[in-house]
């Protein structure tokens, strides 16, 4: 019987809490303490049980984050909601477990739903794959654009016929913009082409664990034996090994390893391979000695399109004006995207709304006032100050040396990109030039986005701090 499930709702009030929980607490905090948290909705919303996996952690959220779960509930749903806190039991958990936008069609309607905090959850519980690759992040399910073209066909080509060009591969780029989506993509179409072939997918983080259990357990045969077989390496996120001076060591032997063996090596980054502090210079070498492709923030027409595709893995519709309207107002990054996706669909489920784009502004509401705060040319002149290590006063100065000027620059550009304010008035807030010199500036760094990827980074950094 293809009945809806019965506490859709509860599930929209359960996501709709921890996506505003999302925002507000640092990544951090939010995935340790939030995201493993499950919840029974009671079906007239007037109590949420959260289960909690063990003591410890009950204590925690109880202390920590009880009193703000409970009020972000209640402004949600308009009245008090009853929040109880308790020990989840493994065997319950696993057996009513439902995905969030799918839960389970035959769940019988007297019967609480378990409400996962998102479909991760899941894969996290669920025993570690041995190659780690994640099946849902493919070249498929990776939406095409100028931001990433460069880097999405070298992907292609290395997953095509690895242990050729492009070794390794260095992909670098801002947060939450698709890199590591594109490696786990090279290694499922690897898999799928050759399924015997050795693929690891480790975050840099996991690889200076796997070498310090390494040394303490005396097990560098096991772990050399482990790595330098592979046909091919995903790593992510190499600037976690800044000041690890073991785990490089151990790094670059298994590089060398591994390329003289031609296999293939694709690794990604926040930033390009000399970019990186604290990284031997060997090694920084070896990074840079493949191909290095940078993947820059999508541009509109690449937002909309991944908010549609997005909407429709959901089984939801998302109407072309209010993809644009959404992909208009959240620029930084698809994993914002993302975030603005769920809250939209959560929202419409929980008030059985059409997407709309009254409805969306109504679930960004909070989103969309951060972003219409103010940013004030002070606080460009500052942040692009401290960025670039020289005094705010310079800003207003006369000096014309380059390692002044050039920031100069870069804060006029980005005055006039992020506030309101006319030529004249820029030109005024910086030491009294003229709009001319004001125009030449906006100009200029605008042409040079375009042509370098090293500004274009650093534009898109500050972009995103001055935006908070
Ligand atoms: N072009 C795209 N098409 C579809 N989904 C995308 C695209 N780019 C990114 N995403 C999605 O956005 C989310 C964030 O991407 P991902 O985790 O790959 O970013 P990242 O660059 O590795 O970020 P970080 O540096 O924070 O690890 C993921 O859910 C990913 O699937």
């Amino acid at each position: 019987m293809t009945e809806e499930p019965s506490n859709d709702a509860g599930l929209g009030l359960w996501l709709a809490c921890v996506e505003q929980l999302s925002q507000d607490l640092p990544e951090q905090q939010f995935n340790t303490w939030i995201k493993p948290l499950t919840a029974v909705v009671a079906e007239d919303f007037s109590k949420v049980t959260v289960y909690v996996a063990n003591r410890f952690k009950l204590d925690w959220i109880r202390a920590q984050y009880a009193a703000r779960i409970s009020g972000l509930l209640e402004d949600l749903y308009g009245q008090p909601v009853t929040l109880e806190l308790a020990l989840a039991h493994r065997e319950s958990v696993t057996r009513t477990y439902v995905r969030p936008y799918q839960a389970e069609r035959s769940s019988p309607s007297d019967a609480p739903t378990l409400l996962p905090v998102s479909a991760s959850a899941e894969e996290a519980s669920a025993p570690a794959f041995r190659n780690r690759l994640n099946s849902a992040l493919t070249f498929e399910t990776l939406v095409e654009g100028t931001a990433n073209r460069m880097a999405r066909s070298a992907a292609m080509h290395v997953a095509g016929s690895p242990g050729h060009l492009y070794n390794p591969l260095f992909i670098y780029g801002g947060v939450g913009l698709g890199k590591t989506h594109l490696v786990h993509a090279v290694g499922n179409q690897l898999l799928k082409d050759k399924p015997d072939a050795k693929i690891l997918y480790i975050h840099a983080e996991q690889f200076v664990s796997d070498v310090v259990k390494a040394y303490q357990r005396r097990t560098f045969d096991e772990f050399k034996e482990r790595y330098h077989s592979l046909d091919l390496l995903l790593i992510d996120d190499v600037q976690f090994f800044a000041n690890k001076d073991r785990t490089q060591e151990e790094f670059f032997n298994a590089f060398e390893a591994l390329l003289a063996k031609k296999s293939h090596i694709v690794m990604t980054s926040d930033t390009y391979p000399k970019g990186l502090t604290n990284i031997h210079e060997r090694l920084v070498s070896r990074f840079d000695s493949g191909l290095t492709v940078a993947i820059e923030p999508p541009e509109l027409e690449m937002r909309v399109a991944i908010l549609i595709n997005k909407a429709r893995a959901e089984n939801a519709e998302m109407p072309e004006e209010v993809a644009f309207f959404v992909a208009k107002n959240v620029r930084s990054n698809v994993r914002e995207l993302e975030g603005a996706l769920r809250k939209i669909l959560a929202y419409s489920r929980f008030n059985q709304k059409e997407v709309s784009i009254q409805l969306a502004r109504e679930a960004l509401r909070d989103l969309l006032s951060i972003q219409n705060r103010q940013i004030s040319v002070e606080n460009i002149q500052k942040t692009v100050a401290d960025y670039y290590k020289i005094k705010v006063a310079d800003m207003y100065s006369k000096k014309r040396p380059a390692s002044i000027a050039r920031p100069r620059q870069i804060a006029m550009y980005l005055a006039k990109e992020l506030t309101q304010k006319s030529l004249p008035e820029i030109g005024e807030l910086f030491g009294g030039r003229d709009h001319t010199t004001v125009l030449h500036a906006v100009r200029k760094i605008a042409a040079e986005r375009q042509q370098l990827t090293e500004l274009n980074q650093q534009l898109h950094v500050l972009e995103q701090t001055l935006k908070g």
